[in-house]
């Protein structure tokens, strides 16, 4: 089976990252999530990442560098990471779709949420990626 993308946003800000709780399906619901969505076929990672933040979150968006790796989602999907970054003058982000609650997390704040059970590598690699992971570990054995 061809590989799907889905692209999640490591959307920062003032040093914090945002994180967005799923209202749907059931399954997924109450878990908190990068928020992001599906490449469509011709679309690149970035244009999907861009598009999918202006449709849930009504925001202006770029695209930064990809963090590395990918995670395994429900077959055919995978993961796959981007930093980004709100554009000058977007608006503040807003549960539009598929999200009911956004909180912009700070470094030590990071694992207050409970992620998706397949998210928690992504965000620990995120971490890690932007030097972030020292201190806030998920065993509290950190200072924050
Ligand atoms: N956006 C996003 N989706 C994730 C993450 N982790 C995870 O398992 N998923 C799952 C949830 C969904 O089944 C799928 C992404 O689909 P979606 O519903 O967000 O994307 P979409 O807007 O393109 O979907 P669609 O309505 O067009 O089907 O990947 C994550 O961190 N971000």
């Amino acid at each position: 089976m061809t590989e799907r993308i889905v692209v999640g946003a490591a959307l920062l800000d003032g040093g914090c990252l945002l994180a967005a709780r799923r209202s749907a399906p059931a399954e997924l619901a109450g878990r908190w999530e990068l928020p992001g969505g599906k490449v469509e076929p011709g679309e690149t990672p970035e244009a999907a990442l861009v598009r999918e933040l202006r449709e849930e979150l009504g925001v202006a968006a770029e695209a930064g560098g990809r963090v590395p790796g990918q995670w395994p989602l429900r077959a055919p999907f995978v993961l796959q990471v981007w930093t980004a970054r709100l554009r000058p003058g977007s608006a503040a982000p807003a549960p539009l779709e598929d999200h009911d609650e956004l909180r912009w997390l700070t470094p030590g704040q990071i694992w207050d949420v409970p992620w998706l059970d397949q998210d928690v590598p992504a965000v620990e690699r995120v971490l890690a990626h932007l030097g972030l992971e020292a201190g806030t570990g998920r065993n509290g054995t950190g200072p924050g």
